[in-house]
């Protein structure tokens, strides 16, 4: 076995640099289509994934030959299991062709998908309806806008899903899965992971029911009885977001104590003339402080840190990028100068992070211990800088106060994103996995979709729906081909992270208002861990920080407690409903 394992060493060091160039080709032709949608480039990221999938073909057939019974070397047998699953390399060539098309078709559709009014003008997600969704109090133009998307986008995209479904299964049964949502649960190497995931769903649904209860009551007060039905489920467009997903968007709404601190930091950002560019330097420069690692020079010269100006179509949903060459990495951001997306700097700046923490790892184990974890970094990093105490530190807030009123306040504000959102990223691929295991058939995906919406978010659609729409579509990960429970899982576990950060950091006093900015040690825990990569199985990373080798809720439990004890007396106080049990009520269209 010895001399098996050194040809299997040999092999997994050829296997490694032959990768990195045929990666990073593949990484610098995608980015160039992502920043400049044209048919040139469109057919050179094909032609480029075409090379990486004869790559992982060619070397995952080799290494499926190893018996790795008897190998002493973890790590050896890890990687060499890892290559074994070749993804869509192993479909057929025309069908992989096709595989690909569909993906970079469905891409070009929702990112060039735009709302046009009467007039002419027409407005693209980003920025224009996201701003329209966050901003507007007209019930009417908010319709617009959210009807305008999915029909934009989601319709022009229910063909394409389909055939999209049929191939993702096929490559996913080649390699052993029964389906493709099977293979996407596979990255978790935890065999109880759906139980485990509706364990948390339960213990933290009483959170969302207040939550969903007392913004139902706010938005009554807005907009009145006959759009709002106390008992029944919220109407999809005017909770703020495209998607209902966080509802930071309506805090002028739903805020408790308008006479206490406010804890937006939008406005001082545009008054000190704050860029995009300003933002990211002040994630590094977070980063940095915990001794992490600073962004590279390429770093700045080639990310796309603002959408551009001169008539390109680009992708904008913001995203982080590894070339795989162990020094170029970028973000691709349509920044605005707002709170919300400073937020969302940190979080990708986040990504970043862990691919310059793990890349001296093999290839193979350039990834976060699950995808969890590598979502959960930057919004951890984050939940220190939204503090008032940071803000006010870097000049974006000039009152503190330490009072029950603002403390409820700023939780609010906080709910709104980690909170809200929590029914929102489980049921995202809660219908994902049945349309890829056909308990959602072709004829009903929307239907199932608004079932779904209902039974867990308590959102309904503010017109009727039908089978030509496809609203799951009009969700950027649904056609992107990215899964979605990576973000249910990291709004947990990132409680978990600040948590144990916070105890590193000798951080004393109530979760919420822990900040872990300059704490050396505090950082080390967390670089030490994103330097595993994917060496280690998660729940090795999950102890390494927190003792504890499982996901749990109590920490984020523990974080909203303040506001929980508050919302049960505000809803008790309001008598509130807690759920909709008019569940399929709908307002007048
Ligand atoms: C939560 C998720 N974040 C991301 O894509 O980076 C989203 O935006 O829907
Ligand atoms: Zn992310």
């Amino acid at each position: 076995a010895a001399s098996l394992q050194v040809q299997a060493k040999n092999f997994l060091e050829e296997y490694n640099s032959t990768a990195e160039v045929v990666w990073n080709a593949y990484t610098e032709a995608s980015w160039a289509f992502n920043t400049d949608i044209n048919e040139k480039n469109r057919q050179n990221m094909l032609q480029k994934n075409l090379d990486m999938s004869n790559h992982t073909l060619t070397y995952g057939k080799e290494a499926r030959k190893y018996d790795t019974t008897d190998f002493q070397d973890g790590a050896l047998k890890r990687i060499l299991n890892k290559l074994g699953d070749i993804e869509r390399a192993g479909l057929p060539d025309e069908e992989l062709k096709e595989y690909n098309n569909l993906l970079a078709n469905m891409d070009t559709k929702y990112s060039v998908a735009e709302v046009c009014r009467a007039n002419g003008t027409c407005h693209p997600l980003d920025p224009d309806l996201q701003k329209i969704m966050a901003e507007s109090r007209d019930y009417d133009e908010l319709l617009f806008a959210w009807q305008g998307w999915r029909n934009a986008s989601g319709r022009e995209l229910r063909q394409d899903y389909k055939r999209y479904v049929q191939l993702a299964n096929k490559a996913a049964a080649l390699n052993g899965h029964s389906d493709n949502g099977a293979f996407w649960r596979s990255m978790y190497e935890t065999h109880s992971f759906e139980e485990d995931l509706e364990h948390l769903w339960k213990e933290l649904e009483p959170l969302y029911l207040n939550v969903h209860a007392y913004v139902r009551r706010s938005l009554y007060r807005k907009y009145g009885g006959k759009h709002i039905n106390l008992k029944g489920p919220i109407p999809a467009h005017l909770l703020g977001n495209m998607w209902a997903q966080t509802w930071s968007g309506i805090m002028d709404l739903a805020i408790p104590y308008p006479d206490a601190t406010q804890v937006d930091a939008t406005p001082a950002m545009i008054a000190k003339g704050w860029n995009a560019t300003r933002m990211f330097q002040e994630s590094d420069n977070f980063f940095t402080s915990l001794g992490l690692l600073p962004m590279p020079p390429e770093f700045w010269v080639k990310s796309m840190l603002e959408k551009p100006n001169d008539g390109r179509n680009v992708v904008c949903h913001a995203s982080a990028w590894d070339f795989y060459n162990r020094k170029d990495v970028r973000i691709k951001q349509c920044t605005v100068i707002t709170m919300d997306d400073l937020i969302t700097v940190h979080h990708e700046m986040g990504h970043v992070q862990y691919f310059l923490q793990y890349k001296d790892q093999p290839i193979s184990f350039r990834d976060g211990a699950n995808p969890g974890f590598h979502e959960a970094i930057g919004d951890v990093l984050a939940l220190s800088v939204a503090t008032p105490k940071h803000l006010k530190e870097i000049g974006l807030l000039d009152v503190v106060e330490d009072n029950p009123e603002s403390t409820i306040n700023y939780l609010m504000s906080i709910a709104l994103d980690k909170i809200a959102f929590l029914p929102f990223g489980y049921l995202m691929d809660q219908w994902r996995w049945k349309v890829f295991d056909g308990r959602i058939s072709q004829g009903e995906y929307n239907k199932e979709w608004w079932n779904m919406r209902v039974k867990y978010q308590g959102v309904c659609p503010p017109v009727a729906r039908t089978e030509q729409d496809f609203d799951p579509g009009a969700k950027f990960h649904i056609p992107a081909n990215v899964p979605y429970v990576r973000y249910f899982v990291s709004f947990v576990i990132q409680f978990q992270f600040h948590q144990a950060l916070c105890n590193t950091a000798g951080h004393v006093g109530p979760l919420h208002q822990c900040d872990i900015y300059r704490s050396k040690e505090a950082g080390k825990l967390l670089g030490d861990v994103m330097k595993l990569g994917f060496s280690k199985p998660w729940p090795e990373a999950m102890a390494m920080i927190t003792g504890e080798p499982i996901m749990s809720a109590k920490p984020l439990v523990q974080y909203f407690k303040p506001l929980t004890d508050w919302l049960e007396v505000e809803n008790n106080k309001n008598g509130e409903v807690r759920g909709w049990p008019e569940y399929d009520w709908k307002p007048p269209s």
